[in-house]
Formats: C-alpha cells, structure tokens, sequence
C-alpha cells in the first residue's frame, strides 16, 4: 500500500458481544431475565468485522454500502477511535472529523452558536479559526434566524445542518460521513455532495457511508460492499 495513505485498515477484525447488543433494549433485558440466561453475556460473542483490509487516499472517496448489520458504521467507529480493533492495525495520518451520531457532541441548553464554540472547539479549530469562521459556519447551515436558540428546541433536520456546517470547517483530511445525507432535504444534500466534492478535491479523504446508490454514485471514487462483516466487493 502507498505511503501516501490518509487510512489504512490492515487485516482489521472487529469482535462483539451479542449480549451487549441485547442490553440495549429494555425489551431484550426483559425476556433475557426471565430466561433467567445468566449465560448469554459469554456465549454470544461474534465477528462485526472480518479481516477488512482497505486504504483512503488524498483525494478521493470511498463509499461503504452493505445490508443493516454488515458493520459500515463499526468501520467509521474504528477509524474515529469510538471503539478499538480486536486485532489488526489501522494506520492514520491526518486527523478525522466524524459525522457519525448527528447532534451528539451538542448541548442541549446552549443554543447553536455557542455548540459552534463547543464543537469547534473538540474537532480542533481555534478560537479564533471559529471567530473566523462563524459566519461561514451558520451561512452553510441556513440556521441564521436560530442560532441564538437553544438547539434542545431544533428539529432532527436543524441539528443535522448545525453538525454538517460544523464538520465542514474542521481542519481534519479525513472525513467520516454516516448514512446521514439520506435524511437531509434534497437542496442541503446537494449542497453537502458539492462540498464532499471539494474537501477531496482540496486533499481530503471522506469514507461515506450509504444504502443510497445515487449518493455513492455521485460523489464516490469506488464503493465497499461489506455483507456480515466481510469486504466482499
Ligand atoms: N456496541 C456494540 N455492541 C455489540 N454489538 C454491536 C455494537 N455495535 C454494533 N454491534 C453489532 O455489530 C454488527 C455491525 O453493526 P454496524 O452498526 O456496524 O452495522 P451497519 O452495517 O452500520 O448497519 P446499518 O446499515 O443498520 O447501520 C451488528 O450486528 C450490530 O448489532
């Protein structure tokens, strides 16, 4: 692999435990206690990820696509350090900006400005670099009439664009993009492809992930299709 790489994922495998899953949903807790499965936490381990070997160059990007579970978002997880391999090695040169779980980042009770100064702040802008570049930020997420109110009071569509504008003014190379597109309205989804376009164009590497072929169609290099955790095309 060139050493020009952004990203390389070596022979990287990825183990969870079903049971973990499990215990996320109130439901799942709740049959598993009255099987009285006291078990279930050791005897369901098994491979999110098999073995991917991929690498993400100045330039250009790669989309992920693959049925629900087929581990694309274990992939982004990997590479924004969310969550470490079981084995194998991921090699970064350049730092990552996520766009992975929307809003997640954000204070509810500080109003979309000032997440601007929180954010910005924890994706490695300046102070300054955020001074600079407020107005930019909120011009890109046609947020301007709410950017004084509080974000616990914006709508799943508006805490979406304050994310997006945020991310796109972060110094980072590599950018990690998470199925998120799809739920955008169609003009800010164009407007987010053509800035995917120029990130790349400009040496940014973006991992993209979608079950929608006219997105990877339109703004990827070539595709990953991941299938029960393996890379298969
Ligand atoms: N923290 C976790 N603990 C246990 N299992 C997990 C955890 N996170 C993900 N998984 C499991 O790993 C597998 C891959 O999940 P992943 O989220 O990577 O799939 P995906 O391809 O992104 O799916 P989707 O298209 O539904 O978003 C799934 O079986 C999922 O239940």
């Amino acid at each position: 692999m060139s050493s020009d790489a952004l990203l390389i994922f070596s022979d990287v495998w990825k183990k969870y435990s079903r049971a973990e899953a499990f215990h996320r949903s109130i439901r799942e807790d709740l049959s598993c206690f009255l099987r009285s499965d006291l078990n279930l936490r050791n005897k369901d381990e098994f491979w999110a990820l098999k073995g991917a070997n991929f690498s993400l160059h100045p330039g250009e990007c790669v989309g992920l696509t693959g049925p629900n579970g087929a581990g694309k978002s274990t992939i982004l997880k990997l590479v924004a350090r969310v969550t470490s391999p079981s084995s194998g090695d991921i090699r970064q040169t350049a730092k990552v900006a996520p766009l992975i779980e929307v809003g997640a980042g954000f204070h509810p009770d500080l109003t979309g400005r000032q997440n601007i100064y929180m954010n910005g702040t924890i994706i490695g802008l300046s102070l300054s670099d955020i001074r600079k570049q407020m107005t930019s930020i909120i011009d890109f997420s046609e947020l301007a009439e709410f950017i004084d109110t509080p974000v616990k009071k914006y709508s799943s569509g508006m805490y979406l664009k304050l994310a997006v504008a945020i991310a796109f003014h972060s110094p980072a190379k590599i950018l990690l993009v998470d199925e998120i597109l799809s739920v955008a309205d169609e003009l800010f989804r164009n407007k987010c492809l053509e800035r995917i376009r120029r990130f790349c164009e400009a040496g940014g590497g973006v991992v993209l992930v979608s079950h929608d072929q006219r997105i990877l169609n339109s703004v990827t290099d070539r595709t990953i299709r991941l299938v029960s955790g393996e890379i298969v095309s």
